[in-house]
């Protein structure tokens, strides 16, 4: 009886709202919306974006689909009378999100994410001062020439992954999708804890990692915009978890709790190991010391007048800003290189012949480097020109969050004489790029492939410097020692890297199989030993 109720409700909320989006629609609008699919009575679209094609088909392929069969890189998306604009080519993306980023900054309010209690990971904020003092916070302490203090630990948990991945090596010839995905989670976060908390004793992070990946499900499946009903009909938060069908509440539920533990538990371990005395520098220490600098100066100058409240007042709100950076980090930075690395692995378990050009760049920089027989390190970064150009193809033909977060815009516009409404989610479609060639193709770039597959604009990803230099060395530390090669027995099973990713915010490659063999003994015990034996020094 209940569910019949809950199914007859659906309709009629559909109906007046959108009765109410009509009779409140701006009298000036006469120009037309974007092409895109024909907008059916109340639906809209819905169909043609749900309509599942293969098990395998993902948002952005759709929305590159529906693109080519309008012809248009702008696209109009009207689901139940809310709108959606997406932009399927570098040019549209670059002079809306970028060029007129003073409209196009803010987020559409991501209900389905805020039930699920991630009202404070600052990626889900819509553009405001709250918004702006955690952004500010945040980059300060993950520019490009702050990351590089960050450079010796980064190395080491690349000689953990090698010498991880040696002894898979040792044990068995085939490495198991879910052996590298471990290892690799184990990497990216064992770096993002470490930057940000402190974090280094393996019991806690063994713990932070689970929890990290318990969450990270959340804002993977509720980020893009129209993954839950309640993206359009926002009254649906309040139908109580209990209510029959109601399913999407108790995932809600189920992950409030996982992503409140995860602001919360690093954030009070970093609190005691500063009242212990224990604490390592890292993002939290630095932003809380400051702080307290601040306050005590007489001449205090942070600029928390954003907040508009008393000085007093504001410290324990700057205190949270920190801590919801810490745990945007956190949460951002646990799973995007994660992709990046092992979508790395399988496009190159494809290209053999790309594998050995940039081995030949390797030895011969390498050998010419001081001390040979070592890894690659980041002062060489600018003599392997080959390994820069397979890092940034695989970037261009996979950007690990191919559809970013959304944009919304704060304001009515026109664009190549089409309409976009105030209020319209905007979504910059990076898996457009053409994926053909092979990941060495090309050898300049425009658009820089290292700049759209993190975002746009004012909300351009604050941790690319980070994940840049921890996934590069990754990939030219594999690449100097292994060869990866692909699974001959098992050709039926294969993976086509072009078609296989799960569909979410993040990009993951479907598992797969192959062999990450080194290169000879040498390479072998280099992977063993890591950077302990002859570190270099930055230049
Ligand atoms: C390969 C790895 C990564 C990729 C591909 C990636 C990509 C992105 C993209 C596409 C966005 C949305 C930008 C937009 O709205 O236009 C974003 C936002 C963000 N990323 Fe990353 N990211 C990566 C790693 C990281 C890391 C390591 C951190 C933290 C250290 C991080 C922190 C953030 C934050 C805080 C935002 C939200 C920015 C805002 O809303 O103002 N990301 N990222």
């Amino acid at each position: 009886m209940l569910n019949t109720l809950y199914l007859l409700a659906i309709p009629v909320l559909l109906i007046i709202y959108n009765i109410c989006g009509y009779l409140l629609r701006r009298p000036g609008q006469k120009l037309p919306y974007p092409p895109g699919p024909r907008s059916l009575p109340i639906i809209g679209s819905l169909f043609d974006v749900l309509t599942p094609r293969t098990g395998l088909d993902t948002h952005w392929a759709i929305y590159r689909d529906i693109g080519n069969t309008y012809h248009s890189d702008v696209l109009h998306i009207d689901i139940f009378g809310d709108h959606t604009v997406v932009l399927n080519s570098a040019k549209a993306a670059e002079e809306l999100l970028e060029r007129r980023s003073g409209i196009y900054s803010s987020r559409p309010t991501m209900y389905m994410a805020n039930e699920s209690g991630l009202g404070w990971n600052f990626g889900t904020m819509p553009y405001t001062s709250w918004w702006r003092l955690h952004r500010r916070t945040f980059q300060q302490h993950f520019r490009s020439d702050a990351i590089a203090a960050y450079h010796p630990y980064i190395r080491q948990a690349t000689s953990r992954l090698l010498r991880s991945l040696s002894g898979i090596q040792s044990t068995t010839m085939v490495t198991q999708y879910d052996d590298l995905q471990a290892i690799v989670r184990q990497h990216a976060a064992s770096i993002i804890l470490y930057t940000t908390y402190g974090i280094t004793e393996k019991e806690d992070m063994d713990a932070f990692i689970e929890l990290v990946n318990n969450a990270a499900e959340s804002i993977n499946a509720t980020a893009i915009h129209g993954s839950f009903l309640m993206d359009y009909f926002p009254l649906l938060r309040y139908v109580p978890a209990w209510f029959p069908g109601a399913h999407f509440k108790r995932k809600a539920v189920h992950w409030a709790q996982s992503t409140s533990e995860l602001v919360n538990k690093p954030w009070n371990q970093l609190r005691a190991s500063i009242s212990s005395g224990t604490a390592i520098s890292c993002f939290g220490t630095k932003c809380l010391q400051k702080l307290n600098l601040t306050l005590n100066a007489a001449d205090a100058t942070e600029d928390t007048s954003d907040l508009g409240m008393s000085k007093a007042a504001s410290d324990t709100k700057m205190e949270e800003v920190i801590r919801n950076c810490a745990g945007t980090a956190y949460m951002a930075g646990a799973d995007t290189s994660v992709s990046l690395i092992l979508i790395s692995v399988l496009v190159l378990s494809h290209h053999p012949e790309v594998q050995a050009k940039a081995q030949e760049e390797l030895d011969q920089v390498l050998s010419s480097a001081a001390n040979s027989s070592q890894l690659p390190d980041f002062s060489d970064r600018g003599s392997l020109q080959y390994v820069e150009a397979i890092f940034k193809e695989i970037l261009r033909m996979y950007p690990g969050v191919p559809l970013g977060l959304p944009h919304c815009s704060i304001a009515d516009d026109v664009y190549e004489g089409y309409f976009i409404p105030k209020g319209t989610t905007v979504v910059g479609n990076a898996w457009t790029e053409p994926q053909s060639g092979t990941p060495s193709s090309k050898h300049s770039f425009n658009p820089d492939p290292e700049l759209y597959a993190f975002g746009f604009g004012r909300r351009i990803c604050p941790g690319r410097h980070l994940a840049l230099d921890t996934s590069w060395l990754v990939l030219a530390c594999i690449l100097a020692t292994c060869n990866i090669t692909r699974i001959s027995s098992d050709k039926s099973k294969e993976i086509d890297p072009i078609a296989d990713f799960a569909d979410g915010l993040v990009a993951h490659p479907q598992p797969f199989k192959c062999c990450i063999i080194p290169r000879s003994a040498s390479a072998f015990e280099l992977m063993k030993s890591g950077y302990e034996v002859g570190v270099r020094m930055e230049a």
